[in-house]
This record gives structure tokens, C-alpha cells and sequence, in this order.
């Protein structure tokens, strides 16, 4: 045979030679992974027990994280194969092992899609230079500072009321409004006012003029599907990486898909304001200095001051990363957590009331007056114990928060899994199982929290995994309790809400009425998807003055 036929032979060939590799490289990964795989024996959807990776993308596509993984620990158990290489667990046992303070689990590279071109709080994955960072940025997150936030919120909730207001006269006395929309308003305001100086004039205007919701949304969308799509995955599980960092080419996707969904609108919004913010600041600082005026007191003004481990401040850059996580993780979330307290409480005739005796009563005793204060919200029992219910029964992040198994190995409810595994657990899924609240983990029941005795308190408290655990739990949390503990006593005290019905004409609703735990029922006010964030779309309430506040 000449060469030229060998040639022939094999280009004729060729493309069936090809096909067949990739076919048996396929069938080779998948059986490795289904048997042969350190993770071979935990149980899991198809797909990723043969190593596809598929399953937790498809759960970032079609925005079902919660429920979908609740019927997997339904199915499976306390343990569940999620990926090739990561299970979902849901024994209380392993929170104290996988998150605590000083542990050496460290966040997986799910997180570096969170990163801009420096890293943030949330975005940074080894934990000594997370500890370092996470004291510099403590300043802005005191609870003494805390006081001096309160008057920021108020000034934001004035402007959200005029809404409220402009609402009921449109209605001649019954208003109808985007639940949805208002909290998102109002978050994002507050994070203006606390970390860029100043409002971004969103409730003000009663619409998102910057067009900052669909950026986040994409944004959001965009770093857990890059997370868990293993192409993107795989080469960026260095320490240091980033997906517009170390490797802009991962970033490329993300930067185009943002721009194609959202245009450029909110993100360059952002990026000047908050470098307009920053610059601001250390003017007023600087001028501060100079005529002994005490300059304005909010996270910013505690940010400009944070130094680098070596004792160099904070460049702007970094500061203006700092803000923007600030506005990434304390928007969403404590939107998504004010609409699911005003949801359950007007749910349910019998919580209203109770609710409302007890904040009638509190303004009657002159314990309340407006605007409520943190500390006297903080006395309102049965409000607080309602809070509690709802961050158990709708924590805004429903995703896993994975960590990764550190070189020693680990014994995690009885198995051990190896260095270099990834471990995760969904506080969704996890306050919903009968090992973390008992039997009746499925109803909004806020009395538990006030029969428990010390003892189960703590442990509920323990197990209470909405702001996450240890080291690298939300530092946030109490900026954002203040925020809903002002907002949601004075919108109760101000206006009586209710569902907007759906089936009626001209019904504002748009989607079909789907509960956080998945459940399609046109009974619901809302429509949840649950991705990283639990959020709620189409949420229409008809609200009216109340006359007595
Ligand atoms: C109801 C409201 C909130 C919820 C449910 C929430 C939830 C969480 C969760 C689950 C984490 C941990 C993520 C993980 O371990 O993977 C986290 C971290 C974080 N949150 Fe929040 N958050 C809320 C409000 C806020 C607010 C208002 C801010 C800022 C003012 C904020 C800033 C942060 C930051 C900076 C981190 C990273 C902390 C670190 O790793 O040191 N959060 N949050």
C-alpha cells in the first residue's frame, strides 16, 4: 500500500476515529466516576455520579436549587453526590467540623467568580488572608457604629413611604404596589446611604433609574453558572484565581453576557459612583482635618481608614471593591428577607394579629415611637420570633456555601471524605430537615422560638445557618436585622396589606404563583426562584392607611 492510500485511508477514517475516542474517553470518566471514585458509594442524581457536572448547572439555569436538592436528601439521605466531586450534607454535626472559626476548610473556587479584579470579603478563598482582611473591614461592621446607621434607614424608609402613600391616593384609599420592587428599592438605598455617602435616589424616584436590579440579577446568574460549569471550573481551582482576575478569559463570558442582558447602564452607574464616593470622602476627611468638623459616620467613612496588613491604607480600588460587595451581599439578601416576613406574617390572619397587638401595644406603652429605634424594635417578642421563623423557612441564600476538605482529610458524620473533596451544606435544605427543628420543620410556627427552653434555644440558634457559620459568617448580619426590624414594625404600624388577588381583571401578575419550596399554587403572591439568592418575583400586595398611627 502506498502512502498516498494510508493517507486516504486514514482522513476517511478520521472523523469516525475521533468520534470514537471522545465516545470512549466519555464512557471511561463516567465509569470511573460511577465506581471507581473516591465518592463512588454517596448516593446522587445520575449525572453526577458519572462525573457530568451538569446537575448543579441545571439548577443555576432553572433557578430550582432548594426544592431540587431537598427531594435529593429526601430520596438519599443525609448525604448526597452533587458533583463529581462535591456532596451536600445535611447533619448537624458537620457544621461545627466544615465552617468553624479557625477551621481549615476553605471556600471552593465557586467563589472567585464573586471577585472583581481585586478580592472582596466574600470572594477570597484562602482563610489567612481572608482573616487579615476580614479585621481590617471590621471597623464599618461595629455594632457602636451600628447607632449611627440607624438615621441612614430612616431617611430611606421616609422616602419609601411617599410610595406607599402616592399609591393609596392613586387607588382612592386602596393602593396596589411591587412588593418585589419596593424592598429591593429600599435595600439597595440603604447600602447607597451606608457604603457610597449617599442615596441612590431609587425609592425616591420609585423606580430602578440606574439599572441596578437587573445587573445584579446577571451578575448573580452568571457567577454560579461559571461556578459549576466544570470547562469553566476545572483550571481555576488555584487560591489566587479569578474570572477577571488571573483569568480573564473565564471573565470574557461573564463580561459579555452582562452587558448583552443588562447593557452597561448599571454597572458603569456603579463604578462611578463609587469612585465619585470614595474621592469624596477623603476630601471631606482631609477637610476634617483641617476645621475640626466631625466628618460623616457610616461604613464608608470607616472603610477609607482600613489598612493593609502591613500597616499601607486601603488604595481606592480597594475601597471601591469593598463597597460594591457591600451592595452584591447586603441588597439582595435583605430584600428577599423582608418580603418573606411581610409574606408570612399576612399570610397567616392569626400571626397579623398578634403581630399587630403587640406593636399597638408597644406604641400605646410608649415603648415605640417613629421612627422605631433598633433597640426597641429588638423588644417586640413575637415580631422578632416571626424573624426568626422566616430566616429559617426563607434564608435569601438557599445555595450551597461548599468549602473544600483540607489536606489532612475528614471525618464528616461518620465517612471520611478526602483532601481536595468539595463539602457543602444548604440552609434551605437544612432548616427544612426534622435533625435540625424537629417534626413540624415545614410550618411557619414563630411560637417555637419562644417555648424553647435555654437549652434547645441554643441548639436551634446553632443550627440556624441563614447568615452561614464560623470564620466566614455573614459579617452583616446585624446591619441587617437593624434594617428590618425599623422597616417592617413602621410599614405594619403605617398600612394594612394584603395579597393583590390573581384571578381578577386587570391582575398586575404575571407569572404563575410559586411558593419557596417550589410548590405551584395560585394562591401564592409571589413567584420564587431559587438560585444563589431565594428571590421572589411578581409579588403584588394592595396596601391602605390604617388610620390609627
Ligand atoms: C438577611 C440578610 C443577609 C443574609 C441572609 C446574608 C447571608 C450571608 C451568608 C450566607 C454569608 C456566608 C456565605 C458563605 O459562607 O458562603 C454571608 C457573608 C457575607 N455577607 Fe451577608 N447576608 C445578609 C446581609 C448582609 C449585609 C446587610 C451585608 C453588608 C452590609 C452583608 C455582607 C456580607 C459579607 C461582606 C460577607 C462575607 C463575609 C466573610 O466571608 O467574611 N450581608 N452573608
Amino acid at each position: 500500500m502506498s502512502l498516498a492510500q494510508v493517507l486516504d485511508l486514514a482522513s476517511e477514517h478520521l472523523a469516525l476515529s475521533l468520534g470514537l475516542t471522545v465516545l470512549a474517553s466519555l464512557a471511561s470518566w463516567a465509569v470511573y466516576n460511577a465506581f471507581f471514585s473516591p465518592l463512588a458509594d454517596v448516593p446522587g442524581p445520575l449525572s453526577a455520579r458519572l462525573g457530568l457536572g451538569s446537575w448543579m448547572s441545571n439548577r443555576a439555569l432553572s433557578y430550582d436549587m432548594g426544592w431540587k436538592l431537598a427531594e435529593q436528601h429526601d430520596k438519599h439521605g443525609a448525604a448526597v453526590r452533587v458533583s463529581r466531586n462535591m456532596v451536600s450534607l445535611v447533619d448537624p454535626s458537620v457544621i461545627g467540623e466544615i465552617y468553624r472559626y479557625g477551621g481549615k476548610f476553605e471556600k471552593t473556587s465557586f467563589y472567585s467568580y464573586f471577585r472583581a479584579d481585586k478580592p472582596s470579603l466574600m470572594s477570597i478563598l484562602d482563610n489567612h488572608s481572608h482573616a487579615l482582611m476580614r479585621r481590617a473591614e471590621s471597623p464599618a461592621y461595629t455594632m457602636t457604629l451600628l447607632v449611627d446607621l440607624e438615621e441612614h434607614v430612616d431617611s430611606c424608609l421616609d422616602d419609601l413611604v411617599a410610595n406607599f402613600d402616592k399609591a393609596i391616593v392613586a387607588g382612592k384609599g386602596k393602593g396596589t404596589v411591587d412588593m418585589g420592587e419596593m424592598m429591593q428599592l429600599l435595600a439597595m438605598d440603604v447600602i447607597g446611604e451606608l457604603a457610597f455617602g449617599g442615596t441612590f435616589g431609587l425609592c425616591k424616584a420609585g423606580k430602578d433609574t440606574q439599572g441596578f436590579l437587573p445587573m445584579l440579577e446577571a451578575f448573580v446568574d452568571v457567577c454560579c453558572l461559571c461556578g459549576e460549569c466544570s470547562f469553566l471550573y476545572y483550571p481555576s481551582q488555584s487560591a489566587d484565581s479569578s474570572c477577571a482576575g488571573t483569568q480573564p478569559w473565564a471573565g470574557l463570558p461573564l463580561i459579555a453576557f452582562c452587558n448583552w442582558k443588562v447593557g452597561a447602564q448599571g454597572p458603569q452607574a456603579l463604578a462611578s459612583k463609587s469612585s465619585k464616593a470614595v474621592k469624596d470622602r477623603l476630601e471631606q476627611i482631609k477637610k476634617a482635618y483641617e476645621t475640626g468638623d466631625e466628618p460623616r459616620r457610616d461604613m464608608l467613612s470607616k472603610l477609607v481608614m482600613a489598612k493593609n496588613a502591613d500597616g499601607s491604607p486601603y488604595s481606592i480600588r480597594q475601597i471601591e471593591v469593598a463597597a460594591s460587595s457591600i451592595l452584591g451581599a447586603g441588597s439582595d439578601t435583605t430584600a428577599v428577607t423582608m418580603r418573606a416576613l411581610l409574606y408570612f406574617i399576612v399570610r397567616d390572619p392569626a400571626v397579623y394579629a398578634k403581630v399587630m397587638r403587640e406593636i399597638e401595644n408597644a406604641f400605646d406603652s410608649g415603648l415605640l415611637s417613629l421612627p422605631i429605634k433598633y433597640s426597641d424594635g429588638t423588644k417586640l417578642s413575637y415580631f422578632q420570633s416571626c424573624l426568626k421563623e422566616t430566616l429559617r423557612l426563607h434564608p435569601a441564600v438557599p445555595w450551597t456555601l461548599p468549602r473544600v476538605v483540607p489536606k489532612e482529610g475528614a471525618v464528616l458524620a461518620g465517612r471520611y471524605y478526602a483532601p481536595g473533596t468539595q463539602v457543602a451544606m444548604s440552609p434551605f435544605v437544612f432548616h427544612r430537615r426534622t435533625e435540625a427543628f424537629g417534626p413540624d420543620t415545614a410550618v411557619f410556627r414563630p411560637e417555637r422560638w419562644l417555648e424553647a427552653t435555654e437549652e434547645e434555644k441554643k441548639v436551634m440558634e446553632r443550627n440556624l445557618i441563614t447568615f452561614g457559620s464560623g470564620s466566614r459568617v455573614c459579617i452583616g448580619k446585624n446591619i441587617s436585622l437593624m434594617e428590618i426590624t425599623k422597616v417592617l414594625p413602621t410599614l405594619l404600624w403605617k398600612y394594612r396589606f394584603s395579597f393583590t388577588p390573581r384571578n381578577q381583571p386587570n391582575s398586575p401578575h404575571k407569572l404563575p404563583g410559586r411558593a419557596v419550596d417550589g410548590t405551584l399554587d395560585d394562591k401564592e403572591p409571589w413567584h420564587v426562584k431559587s438560585q444563589w439568592f431565594a428571590v421572589q418575583h411578581d409579588y403584588w400586595v394592595d396596601v391602605e392607611e390604617r388610620g390609627d398611627s
